[in-house]
């Protein structure tokens, strides 16, 4: 057998068992609600109220919760509480709360703070970038690496996010060599994983699977996690379909809150209860209490007069009304 077959059918064999789901294998599902959530919520959120939501976020099992942006506030005025949240919350052990950081302005705040873990963000699209953080991709990352050298300093766990991996609100189509060119960058300089964002949600099966095979031709699946808006109904076929090429990590929110104030038109990242209701359902575990869940998305959702998107959500409540 000549080298390259053999090197091909390691390859097809490595695929073959990724796409295996084995009963009770951990899905960690990484919480956005406080952050991706409330950015871009009109009603004004008061502090002790974000505070009561990311406790009882935190009493549920999940094992991650995204707590705050240190970002401007005159960009994003909701996060301009960060310090008071991030010193208000009780923090449990088994629970990180990491912070988004967009330069290192913000991150020396975050550190003021004592946070322990950050993310970062950039866009694989120019346009998102320039709307985004004012800057191109290419400036986004001079910025991110000045924070991650800042931040290894201080022992800091570093996540990364890349936006618009499918569809930009201003460029439209995207190709997955953009998506995989910005994770490898964000790989090599530090982040333990990049979560891939589909910031308006237009990602379908067939564009989901084309990026899995371009970003996994470079990069292990361990280092990826999948980060899906519903705004067009697709978010849960298109975190099966990444978790079919082996990624294990999910980003969340809860009661779908969400959307980003420079993505026009972008609804909620998908809701934490359908998530969960649905890896369950797939006997795997995620450590999660999904009645806990439902009430922190009530208790959130009574703050912001809004009814919880979730589907999974309302069924329960409507049998069950507990809260
Ligand atoms: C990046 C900047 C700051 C550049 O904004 P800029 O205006 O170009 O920044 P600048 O350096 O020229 O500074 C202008 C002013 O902002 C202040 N400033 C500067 N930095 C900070 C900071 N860190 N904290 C507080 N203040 C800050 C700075 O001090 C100055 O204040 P002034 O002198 O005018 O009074 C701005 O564009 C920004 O804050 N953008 C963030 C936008 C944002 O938060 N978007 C939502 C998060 S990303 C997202 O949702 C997508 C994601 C992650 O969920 C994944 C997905 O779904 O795709």
């Amino acid at each position: 057998m000549s080298s390259k077959l053999g090197r091909l059918l390691v390859v097809n064999v490595k695929r073959i068992f990724k796409r295996q789901y084995h009963k009770n294998e951990f899905v960690r599902v990484v919480e956005v609600g406080p952050r991706d959530g409330l950015q871009n919520e009109p009603v004004n959120v008061p502090t002790d109220v974000k505070v009561e939501f990311i406790n009882k976020l935190s009493g549920t099992g999940v094992p991650s919760v995204e707590v705050t942006s240190f970002v401007s506030s005159k960009w994003v005025p909701q996060m301009g509480d960060n310090s008071e949240v991030y010193a208000g919350i009780k923090k449990q052990a088994n629970v990180s709360y990491p912070v988004l950081i967009p330069n290192v302005q913000g991150l020396e705040s975050a550190l003021k703070c004592g946070v322990k873990e950050i993310a970062v963000f950039t866009s694989a699209s120019e346009g998102f970038s320039r709307k985004n953080t004012n800057c191109s991709i290419q400036e986004s990352l001079r910025r991110i690496e000045a924070v991650i050298n800042e931040a290894k300093k201080h022992n800091l766990k570093v996540r990364g996010y890349v936006s618009c991996i499918v569809g930009c609100p201003y460029d439209g189509a995207v190709h997955p060599s953009s998506v995989t060119k910005v994770t490898e960058t964000l790989l090599s300089l530090g982040c333990y994983e990049v979560s891939l964002g589909d910031t308006i949600g237009v990602g379908t099966k067939q564009l989901m699977k084309n990026l899995m095979k371009d970003i996994l031709d470079v990069t292990a699946a361990d280092k990826l996690a999948i980060h899906c808006h519903d705004t067009y109904g697709q978010a849960l076929v298109n975190i099966c379909t990444a978790m079919d090429f082996g990624i294990r990590v999910v980003d969340s929110a809860v009661a779908g809150l969400g959307g980003c104030p420079y993505a026009k038109g972008a609804t909620g990242n998908v809701a934490t209860e359908d998530l969960v209701y649905m890896l369950h359902g797939m006997g795997m575990d995620t450590g999660i209490d999904l009645r806990k869940l439902i009430e922190a998305g009530r208790y959130i959702c009574r703050h912001i007069k809004k009814q919880p998107t979730s589907k999974v959500n309302n069924a329960l409540y409507s049998e069950y009304g507990f809260d």
